[in-house]
């Protein structure tokens, strides 16, 4: 099969004047038609991807590579992408029509062109009719959708979305999340979205780079990050976790709170100290005695479709259920879980080691 990768990032390191690296010898890549995710807190360096893409600053070490050629001194109007900006930067003196035309009217295209790609590009974005409304009078969401149709009428390869849906409420984020979704689906264009919103990000990417402090953490799947979270800011920042210091005894086999628990992770050294992270929604309530693990309960909350209790265990380590069944502050439950619903995390470990550490396992069993 032909290679998929459009963009590649090689050790891509990017620092501003002294002050230490914002981007920190980062590689990945990119492939055709699929929608990707920057995930991460404030200042983690998700914008500074998208505009070493765009080709609006450039790497300090590292190569950026398109279909496999070094671009890293191409200048943005000679790349093939096209960015959707936070607050989408539409023309506020142009109607939708001439926002939209606007690339194609710079690139001297004839009118029959441009009117034939801006009609395409509205219908794409189900604004047929409003071409010659102003900006001002298009609320947030159809201000956002100019925007999109601004870029993808211009057929780029790659379309850099940074946060576009932050400005609009929750209601309207949650039907253009679809929207979106959906026209990347349709359209076949990659696209590279930035969020800090973790539920976003599980909801509409196919892959996921999640960053902290110039570093990719993890890059997966929206399942393989939720998980199979690789390290403690991954298991917290994607969905709420209990992350509780555990011991390997043996491979499958962890010991958490004075108790032994059957796990399905293995490549550890024997007693070595580890995290273990399991989601609030896989621990289920039962008696003190049917438990795996007892609590004793000290708060709980009414969330609508389910109670978030709150406990701690023998070892005082905090617990957090969630579960359809109600608690009684001050009681003692007992916790079930599947086996398979225990995560271990190796303390510190980066994807890399990770990775490695998997493949040497698996290779070690293989030779048995
Ligand atoms: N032109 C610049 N000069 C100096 N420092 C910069 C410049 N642009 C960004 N930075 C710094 O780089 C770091 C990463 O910024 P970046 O905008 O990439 O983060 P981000 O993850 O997109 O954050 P946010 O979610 O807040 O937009 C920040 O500490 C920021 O202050």
């Amino acid at each position: 099969m032909a290679d998929q990768t459009i963009i590649r990032f090689e050790n891509v390191t990017k620092q501003y004047d002294q002050d230490p690296a914002v981007l920190n010898d980062v590689s990945f890549s990119i492939e055709r038609g699929r929608f990707y995710t920057l995930l991460g807190p404030s200042g983690c360096g998700k914008t500074t991807i998208l505009r070493l893409i765009a080709g609006f600053t450039e790497p300090t070490k590292g190569k950026i590579y398109f279909h496999g050629k070094v671009i890293n001194d191409v200048p943005a109007n000679k790349r093939q992408v096209n960015t959707v900006f936070q607050d989408y930067a539409l023309f506020p003196h142009l109607n939708v029509f001439e926002n939209v035309a606007f690339g194609l009217r710079i690139k001297g295209c004839k009118n029959d062109e441009i009117n034939r790609k801006v009609l395409e590009a509205l219908r794409f974005v189900n604004l047929v009719g409003y071409e010659n409304r102003e900006i001002k009078e298009m609320s947030g969401g159809q201000r956002q959708r100019v925007a999109i149709a601004r870029a993808i009428v211009n057929e780029p390869e790659v379309i850099l979305l940074d946060e576009p849906l932050s400005a609009l409420d929750l209601k309207l984020r949650t039907e253009m999340q679809y929207e979106l979704r959906e026209l990347q689906r349709r359209l076949g264009i990659t696209f590279v979205f930035v969020t800090h919103d973790q539920e976003e990000a599980l909801a509409m990417s196919d892959e996921i780079f999640v960053l902290n402090e110039g570093n990719i953490q993890q890059s997966g799947t929206p399942t393989d990050i939720y998980d199979e979270p690789i390290n403690r800011f991954v298991a917290d920042f994607i969905g709420e976790s209990n992350i509780v210091p555990g011991v390997m005894k043996e491979d499958y086999l962890v010991q958490c709170a004075g108790k032994n628990f059957d796990c399905v992770d293995g490549g550890f050294n024997s007693n070595e100290q580890v995290e273990i992270v399991i989601r609030p929604e896989d621990l289920q309530i039962t008696s003190p005695d049917q438990g795996k693990l007892r609590i004793k309960v000290d708060s709980q909350l009414f969330r609508g479709v389910h109670y978030e209790i709150c406990g701690y265990d023998q070892d005082g380590n905090e617990w957090l259920v969630h579960s359809t069944k109600k608690a009684k502050v001050g009681e003692e439950i007992g916790l079930y879980f599947d086996s398979e619903a225990i995560h271990v995390m190796r303390l510190g470990e980066t994807e890399e080691e990770f990775d490695k550490r998997l493949e040497a396992y698996s290779e070690a069993n293989h030779a048995d």
